[in-house]
Order: structure tokens, then C-alpha cells, then sequence
């Protein structure tokens, strides 16, 4: 099997059919609507916060709200709904996690997303949730995962998922890796190409983008939507704590597995660090969006559909080449 990742792969520019890059359309439709962009922010508690979804979806950006305070999500569903936005939210596998969705359908409250939100994903717990969703709330557009190979994408998709979610090890703040020898850290990129070749469905790309061009490199090997974390984690709107060291301030970045968001040492597989502060998200959206439109006009095209074709190459010791970004 050929193996690579991000750093790994060069698309391979075509000939310019626009004037302008702004011509360019990075949207796209996931579910039932229309995005500016085919990015989310993770669903982690120190990348997203209910003003910042409200934010986001008020702006015609997709996102997925997290779990992790879950006696909230009811009424997060209904000020969604009662300010006129889309509501997306994630669950887990255990047992209260299935009196949940049956008490949001008691109560008519129906989120357009829910986002089954387990480190690993081609599981029997998975798939007897992905059904017990569809059976009391079928309104709702499940994202399953996470998954790192094609029988897991086929499993969850079969069993009634309308998205399946790929990357099991890549994130910045996994050490999943590390701790058990396992998942797509290294080559999630090529992992990506597998799973989106057996998908039916909507594929989302889940950890591992350092730069604006995985971005492009993503939409290449098959994802309809990217999830990012680290490169969100710096924002003013960012959930995380914000620190300041010698004069330079930072935010907190930490894993959903991470000790810091259990509160106790037990199963950990994720780690905390600091990244620097970069100011409002928003001009981060605009700029990963002109990067985007740029990677469409080399593609040759006009829209997303474009990056899908490109060729690429693999090139040797990284396209770096020992340069820091
Ligand atoms: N994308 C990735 O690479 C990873 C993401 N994460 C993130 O961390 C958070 C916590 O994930 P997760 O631990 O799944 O959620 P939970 O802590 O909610 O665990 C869900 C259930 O699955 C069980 N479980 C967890 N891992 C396994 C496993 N490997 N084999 C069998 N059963 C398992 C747990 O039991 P028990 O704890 O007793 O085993 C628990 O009952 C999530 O937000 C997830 O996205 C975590 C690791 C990797
Ligand atoms: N192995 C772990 N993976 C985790 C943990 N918390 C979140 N995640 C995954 O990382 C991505 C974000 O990746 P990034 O490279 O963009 O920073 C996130 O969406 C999860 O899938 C964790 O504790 N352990």
C-alpha cells in the first residue's frame, strides 16, 4: 500500500481558465445547506463555544458543537432554532447518551446535525447509535466516526450515517499514536484516499491540517468537509484560556482525551499545549477562503469540483525541504 501524508503531496497546476481568484467558489452544500467554506472547527471544548457556533452559523460557516457539557444541549438546540439557525450537535455511545435523543424527540427538538462524536468509531456501540438516531429523530443528518479504513466508512454508512468522519491518531494534540501503536498519524492523507474511495457517502477529513493548502490537498483525496483543530485554537473567540508568557500571549489547546477534559488520568490519549494568539477568527475564515479560491484557479477550474481531478505528485523528504512555516 503507498503511504503518505500532507507534507508528502504537490498538486500539480493546470491552466487558469479565471481573471480573477475571486471568481473562484469554495462553497459547498453538507446536509441541507450551503456553506462559504467546506471547513469546521473541532468539535473540542477549547476550539468551540455556543456564541462562537452562533457566530459561525449565522456567517454561512458550517460547525459542530461539542459534548462535553451535555446537560446544555437541549436548550442549545432551542436558542439555535429560535434565532432561525441550523442546530449541530455531537453525542457520545453511553447509556444516557441514548435517553438523550430520545428525550430531544419527546420534545419535538430536532437538530439538523448530530455528530457521533467516538475515538473509535467502527464500533457496534456506533452503529446501534447511528440507528437509534434515525429511528426517533430521521430528520437528522448523522456524521458517524471517526474511522481509518474503507470497512469502517462502509459499516457506518450501512448502518444509516450520512457522513462518516476519517482520522483516528493525526491531531495535533493526539497521542494516541504513541500510546497504542495504532491509527492514521503519519499517513492520514493516504488513509483519507482509501476511505473516500469506498464511501457512498459524504466523507469528513479529521485532524492533521497544519496549513491552508491541506485544505486543497484534502478536497483532493476525497473530503466533502475538513475538520480542523489547532489552527482555530488561537483565536480571541477561541474557548480556550488565554495565557500570557513574556509578553506573548497564547491559548490553551487540550484533547477531548486529554486528562484536562476528563479530570482524571484514566484512558488518556490526548495531551494540552499552547499556541500563539492570532486574533479574530474571522480573518482567518477569509484568508483559509482567498487560499482556497488561489488553489481552485491553479486546479484550472472554478469551483471545488476542480481540486478533485488534479494530479499530484509525491515528493521526496517533504515539501518543506527543511523550511519552517
Ligand atoms: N480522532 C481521534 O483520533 C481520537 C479522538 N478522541 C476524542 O476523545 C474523546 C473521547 O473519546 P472516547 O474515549 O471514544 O469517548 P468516551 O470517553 O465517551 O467513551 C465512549 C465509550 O466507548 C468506550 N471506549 C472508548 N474507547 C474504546 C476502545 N478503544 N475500545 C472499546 N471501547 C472504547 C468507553 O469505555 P471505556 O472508557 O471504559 O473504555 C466508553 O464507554 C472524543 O471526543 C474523541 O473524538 C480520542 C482519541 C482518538
Ligand atoms: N487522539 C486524540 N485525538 C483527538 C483528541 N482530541 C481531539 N482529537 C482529534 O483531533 C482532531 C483535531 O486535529 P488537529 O490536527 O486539527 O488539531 C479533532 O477533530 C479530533 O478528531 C485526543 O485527546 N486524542
Amino acid at each position: 500500500m503507498q503511504v503518505f501524508d500532507y507534507e508528502d503531496i504537490q498538486l500539480v497546476p493546470n491552466k487558469c481558465i479565471v481573471d480573477s481568484r475571486s471568481e473562484c467558489d469554495t462553497s459547498v452544500v453538507f446536509g441541507s445547506h450551503k456553506f462559504k467554506l467546506p471547513v469546521v472547527p473541532a468539535n473540542m471544548q477549547t476550539i468551540i463555544d455556543a456564541p462562537l457556533a452562533k457566530d459561525l452559523a449565522s456567517n454561512g460557516y458550517f460547525y459542530v458543537m461539542h459534548r462535553f457539557e451535555p446537560e446544555t444541549r437541549a436548550d442549545f438546540i432551542r436558542e439555535m432554532h429560535q434565532a432561525d439557525l441550523f442546530a449541530s450537535i455531537s453525542v457520545g455511545v453511553k447509556d444516557e447518551e441514548y435517553d438523550f435523543i430520545e428525550q430531544l424527540a419527546d420534545a419535538n427538538l430536532q437538530p439538523e446535525y448530530i455528530t457521533i462524536d467516538i475515538a473509535h468509531g467502527h464500533s457496534q456501540r456506533v452503529i446501534d447509535m447511528i440507528q437509534h438516531i434515525k429511528q426517533h429523530l430521521p430528520e437528522s443528518f448523522v456524521i458517524a466516526g471517526n474511522v481509518g479504513t474503507p470497512e469502517g466508512v462502509r459499516e457506518l454508512e450501512n448502518a444509516g450515517a450520512d457522513a462518516t468522519k476519517v482520522g483516528i491518531g493525526p491531531g495535533k494534540v493526539c497521542i494516541t499514536k504513541i500510546k497504542t501503536g495504532f491509527g492514521t498519524g503519519g499517513w492520514q492523507l493516504a488513509a483519507l484516499r482509501l476511505c473516500a474511495k469506498a464511501a457512498s457517502k459524504p466523507i469528513i477529513a479529521d485532524g492533521g491540517v497544519r496549513t491552508d493548502g491541506d485544505i486543497a490537498k484534502s478536497i483532493r483525496f476525497g473530503a466533502n468537509m475538513i475538520m480542523i483543530g489547532s489552527l482555530f485554537a488561537g483565536h480571541e473567540q477561541s474557548p480556550g484560556k488565554t495565557i500570557e508568557r513574556d509578553g506573548e500571549l497564547y491559548k490553551e489547546y487540550f484533547g477531548s482525551a486529554s486528562e484536562y477534559q476528563k479530570g482524571a488520568h484514566r484512558n488518556v490519549e490526548g495531551k494540552k499545549m499552547l499556541v500563539t494568539y492570532k486574533g479574530d477568527i474571522a480573518d482567518t475564515l477569509v484568508e483559509m477562503q482567498e487560499d482556497l479560491q488561489s488553489a481552485i484557479s491553479y486546479a484550472g477550474g472554478k469551483d471545488l469540483k476542480a481540486l478533485t481531478k488534479v494530479d499530484y505528485v509525491i515528493v521526496k523528504n517533504s515539501i518543506f525541504n527543511g523550511d519552517q512555516y
